[in-house]
């Protein structure tokens, strides 16, 4: 029965959960090694491991000095899920970061400043595009957040199907985009109302709210908080009991509670990229950037 039950829990749907209408993100050449039961990939910002005994992935952010998702990371993420989304042998994805103190910084400033509307369009489209890919994965998803996570890195781990943040007060997370004097899009918000509810991410978005280990758990924002030594061993104990689930039920009921919300930004998505192009070439929002970005320097000298 055990064996059955196992068996069962392998066969998995084709495909991620994303509707028709996606589209794919730019595809680039990254090579895959190893022997037959580890596939590893290394690029420049994100390693993949594969382990195809456990069947557990793990995509490390390797981006000093914060992780901070640029176009690089974003097509090289891109890549890493479209093949662990095609890999049998893979039934969950932990994201975690090689970076010491850092999970991911968010969106590149430097991608939303001084460029291009054309270099913003694209931009866009390839964050829309990254969140897609997360929010819509067949594959059991798991956030191990072992370092600071603002905005774009707090949106990847509310891509996730489970959250568990490392005990470190500095390792502070949440939506803070208002605090930049930018808005968080409708999907940022949808990703933070499905986590937390719509009370506590109505003020939380507004305030562009950072919230400590201790508070991200009492809202929900995160599942567990553990010592930052357990973060990585916590979520592969953790993917085991998913594991448990036979795929086809787990991944038709994430569709069934997913698809909404990835239909919506679908259906609005060139609007979105018209929307942000025109938001984030504004004098104002350009000043308001450099500012910001001139702040962190500053806290730092
Ligand atoms: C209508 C709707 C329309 C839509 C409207 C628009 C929607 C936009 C949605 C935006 C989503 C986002 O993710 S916006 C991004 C928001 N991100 C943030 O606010 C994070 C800011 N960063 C931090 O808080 C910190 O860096 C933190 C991550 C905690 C790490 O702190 P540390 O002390 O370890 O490191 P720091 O010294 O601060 O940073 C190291 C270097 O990295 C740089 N750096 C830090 N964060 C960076 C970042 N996100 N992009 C680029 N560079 C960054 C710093 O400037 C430093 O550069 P050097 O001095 O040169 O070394």
């Amino acid at each position: 029965m055990a064996t059955l039950l196992r068996k069962a829990a392998r066969v998995s749907l084709s495909g991620s959960l994303l509707s028709a209408g996606g589209r794919p993100g730019r595809l680039y050449a990254l090579s895959y090694f190893g022997s037959n039961s580890r596939n590893s990939s290394t690029s420049s910002k994100v390693k993949v491991d594969l382990d195809n005994s456990s069947g557990i992935a793990v995509v490390k952010f390797q981006g000093p000095p914060v992780n901070s998702m640029g176009m690089d990371f974003l097509t090289e993420m891109a890549i890493g899920l479209d093949k662990l989304e095609l890999d049998k042998n893979c039934r969950g994805i932990i994201l975690t970061s090689a970076v010491p103190k850092v999970f991911s910084a968010g969106l590149d400033i430097m991608d939303m400043y001084g460029k291009t509307l054309e270099h913003y369009e694209l931009f866009w489209r390839s964050v829309q595009d990254l969140w897609l890919k997360l929010y819509s994965s067949s594959k059991i998803m798991i956030a191990a957040i072992n370092g600071a996570s603002p905005a774009g890195g707090c949106l990847m781990a509310l891509s996730c199907d489970y959250r568990i943040l490392a005990d470190n007060p500095r390792y502070k997370i949440g939506l803070n985009e208002a605090q930049l004097g930018i808005v968080a899009p409708f999907w940022f918000k949808d990703s933070m109302v499905n986590t937390v509810g719509y009370r506590i991410a109505e003020e939380s978005i507004q305030f562009g709210v950072m919230y400590s280990p201790a508070d991200a758990l009492k809202i929900g924002l995160v599942d567990q908080v553990v010592p930052e030594d357990k973060v990585l061993s916590t979520a592969k104990e953790k993917m085991e009991k998913w594991f448990d689930i036979p795929d086809h039920a787990r991944q038709i009921s994430k569709s069934m509670m997913r698809k909404p919300t990835i239909d919506r930004m679908l259906a609005n998505r060139e609007t979105d990229i018209k929307n942000f192009v025109g938001f984030i070439s504004k004098d104002s929002i350009q000043k308001s950037l450099e500012m910001y970005m001139a702040m962190l320097k500053m806290k730092k000298g």
